[in-house]
């Protein structure tokens, strides 16, 4: 792509040092990716400020490059008398508008839902994704379960776990209005918000699932952490908010002056769940609307994802679909991996994986398969190494009680030592040397040492982040797979029952 970024002015805001017009074929913040005609935005991170990287951003080929120290702009511009250099004050917000305009502003091209809430974003997409399409809307998603466009998983890298930075997310509504898409859901995280990466695209539809403590060691406090999910909806035509969180509803509907539908199991919720039966195939609910009572059928599982279920019904209904349309594809929804998915294999117990790595999202997935008859219920928890610690002793005050057996690991330890994360989690057991009560420092051993503990009729259930393709140990992203680390035990004990304890 080569394009003539003119009138820099209405791109930016800004003071243009040098060159007023430079061809300009991508955008980057990282210098190392820069090529002929990048543009190169000066982002300060963790570790280094971009600031330091732009002469060889410019030995890479980078003809414009914007930042927020103009000190060393100017410097750099008597340096480099045919670089255009932009004086901004706000680099992600720079990255953002040069981003957009670079690829052709896709997203207005495209109708555009986010979702945002601490728990059930990547669920709710994928709901979302599949009803739209079902409904031959041909629409892509961006998110955790990765970039997929109507047909496949893309081979778009992911730089960052959920919402890609700014020049990542419009390449890639680039490519979904190039193969016909019309339609694009984005996982919206309060960081990514935070970051400004969102900050162009203005939403047909923002949805909110929850809010609980999450994040706090980036956000700083729950209220900075409902402020940033707060201007999803600021940037958004119609909401759909989910009226039984107490946290962060009223909020919106005190604000928002669109289209909005709330859903939930609140009486005043324009869909509202009743009657919810899980069956062996599903879960059974009434939905009652302001056009009627609708009976359902879909196949998730958990009160939770009912209610993930209802804001895509709610963000399907805010794009245009009339109920009926909806009902008859919700068949065809499906859950992404690792979400409540249970494991078809041989065993003579049940193994249920889910991602569950936050309180409130273990008590939910604990009470959904408490649902289910079972003998024993073993449970692996865990610690993020990367996350909040102020979170690993609720995860064990939130499964005491409510399980037979459980074990206690840790998952993307980044640069914790693994000891410390199982001790913090342990301190939320009122009595950690129960004898029930296991630890492992590695997932792959807790895994093996769940099973080592279940026999027939029990129920498994292994939460945490096993999804994803990686384990961050150290800053190394570690190749990692759930399945095979399951195969592996029943592929080593074949007759596993030689393998058991019991
Ligand atoms: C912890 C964090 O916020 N990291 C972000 C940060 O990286 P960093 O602070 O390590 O950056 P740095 O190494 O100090 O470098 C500063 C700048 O210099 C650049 N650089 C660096 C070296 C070099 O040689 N040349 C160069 O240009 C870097 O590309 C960067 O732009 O700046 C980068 C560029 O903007 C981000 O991509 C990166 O997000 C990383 C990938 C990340 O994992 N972020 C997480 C926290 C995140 O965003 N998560 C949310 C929420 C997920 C959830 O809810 O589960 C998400 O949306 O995924
Ligand atoms: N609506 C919900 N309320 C509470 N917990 C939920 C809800 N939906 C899903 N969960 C729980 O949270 C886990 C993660 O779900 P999901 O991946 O959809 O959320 P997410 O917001 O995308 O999380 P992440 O940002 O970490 O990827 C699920 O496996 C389930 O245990």
């Amino acid at each position: 792509m080569q394009k003539k970024l003119q009138h820099w002015n209405e791109v930016v805001e800004g003071t243009v040092l040098g060159p007023l017009a430079q061809y300009a074929s991508t955008v980057e913040y990282d210098s190392r990716e820069t090529t002929e005609d990048s543009i190169f935005v000066c982002i300060p991170g963790e570790n280094y400020d971009g600031h330091q990287f732009i002469e060889q951003a410019i030995k890479n080929g980078a003809k414009t490059v914007a930042g927020t120290d103009a000190h060393l702009l100017s410097t750099y511009s008597s340096t480099f008398p045919s670089i255009t250099f932009i004086h901004v004050a706000d680099a992600r917000i720079a990255l953002s508008h040069l981003s957009s305009h670079v690829f052709g502003n896709p997203s207005e091209s495209l109708s555009t839902i986010g979702v945002t809430g601490t728990n059930g974003k990547t669920t709710v997409t994928s709901f979302i994704y599949s009803i739209l399409n079902a409904l031959s809307l041909r629409t892509g998603s961006i998110g955790t379960a990765g970039i997929w466009d109507d047909a496949q998983k893309t081979s778009f890298r992911q730089t960052v776990p959920t919402t890609p930075e700014a020049p990542d997310i419009h390449r890639v509504l680039d490519h979904f209005n190039q193969k016909g898409m019309k339609a694009a859901v984005i996982e919206s995280t309060s960081i990514a918000i935070e970051q400004k990466r969102l900050a162009t695209i203005d939403f047909n539809v923002a949805v909110h699932t929850n809010l609980t403590p999450e994040h706090l060691e980036f956000h700083g406090s729950m209220e900075n952490y409902k402020q940033a999910k707060l201007k999803l909806f600021e940037q958004a035509e119609r909401a759909v908010v989910n009226i039984d969180d107490t946290v962060m509803a009223g909020d919106i509907l005190e604000f928002f002056n669109g289209p909005l539908l709330t859903y939930g199991k609140n009486e005043r919720a324009d869909l509202r769940m009743r009657d919810i039966r899980t069956t062996l195939d599903g879960t059974s609910f009434t939905l009652q609307t302001h056009e009627g009572l609708f009976e359902v059928h879909a196949p998730v599982y958990g009160e939770y994802n009912v209610s993930n279920l209802l804001a895509a019904i709610g963000a399907c209904k805010q794009s245009g679909y009339s109920m009926p349309e909806i009902l008859s594809v919700i068949s065809m929804v499906k859950c992404p991996e690792g979400r409540y998915q249970i494991v078809k294999n041989d065993a003579p117990y049940q193994i249920v994986l889910d991602y569950a790595h936050t309180p409130d999202a273990l008590s939910n997935i604990l009470q959904a398969v408490r649902s289910i008859p079972y003998h024993k219920l073993i449970v692996m928890i865990t610690g993020v190494g990367l996350r909040d610690p102020n979170k690993r002793p609720l995860m064990a005050k939130t499964v005491e009680g409510m399980a037979d057996e459980i074990i206690v690991s840790v998952d993307q330890p980044g640069f914790a030592d693994r000891q410390e994360v199982v001790n913090d989690v342990l301190k939320g057991f009122r009595n950690p040397l129960e004898h029930n009560i296991h630890t492992k420092l590695y997932r792959e051993e807790a895994i093996h040492h769940a099973f080592d503990l279940a026999a027939s009729g029990d129920l498994v259930l292994l939460t945490g982040i096993g999804f994803g393709g990686y384990q961050v140990i150290g800053n190394e992203k570690v190749p990692y797979s759930e399945l095979e680390v399951i195969d592996d035990y029943f592929n080593k004990c074949p007759s596993y029952k030689d393998c058991v304890m019991f």
